[in-house]
């Protein structure tokens, strides 16, 4: 998310298709799992007038969370913690008036673990991410998606 408004980036995609429209603001902290990021989000959405309410707010997260435990205990987050987390999220954005029906959930991507391996070799550490493991947090997004009315954006099955 940090780095999605670099050229080529989803994110300056995003913003150059809505130019005109509305603004795309980036707050994604790159390395993050929902643990951190519901600490930090009251510091990065406030409560404001109604003029500032934001058209949308999307919440993606899950490639970080859904790292192996033994591997990278650092990153990885319980799939139950996964999912209370992101209801948490969802709950904070509402008490600032940001209400379900404007919250988007992004599950996480598919993981190409050929790719991600080699990727963790250059860092000097064993493959420390599973698809099939990525796949349970994916489905635990679309299940609080449905359990806080929220709309998602199932990636992981797009991607396939
Ligand atoms: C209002 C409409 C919103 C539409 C949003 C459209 C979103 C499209 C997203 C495309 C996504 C492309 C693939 C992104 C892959 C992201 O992988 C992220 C993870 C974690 O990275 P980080 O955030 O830096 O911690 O990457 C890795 C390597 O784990």
């Amino acid at each position: 998310m940090q780095f999605s408004f670099q050229q080529g980036g989803w994110g300056a995609s995003l913003a150059d298709k809505l130019v005109r429209k509305c603004d795309v603001l980036n707050r994604g902290f790159s390395g993050y799992n929902t643990r951190w990021a519901k600490i930090i989000l009251p510091r990065l959405i406030r409560k404001g007038n109604s003029l500032d309410i934001p058209v949308a707010v999307t919440i993606f997260f899950g490639a970080n969370d859904s790292a192996l435990k033994d591997e990278n205990p650092k990153q990885h987050i319980p799939l139950e913690e996964y999912a209370a987390n992101l209801k948490s999220m969802v709950q904070y954005l509402k008490s600032v008036d940001i209400p379900e029906n404007r919250v988007i959930l992004i599950t996480p991507t598919p993981l190409c673990e050929t790719a991600w391996e080699k990727e963790c070799i250059i860092q000097g550490c064993k493959l420390n991410r599973l698809n099939s493991v990525v796949g349970e947090y994916a489905n635990a997004c679309l299940q609080v998606a449905q359990d806080c009315g929220t709309d998602v954006l199932d990636l992981w099955t797009l991607m396939q």
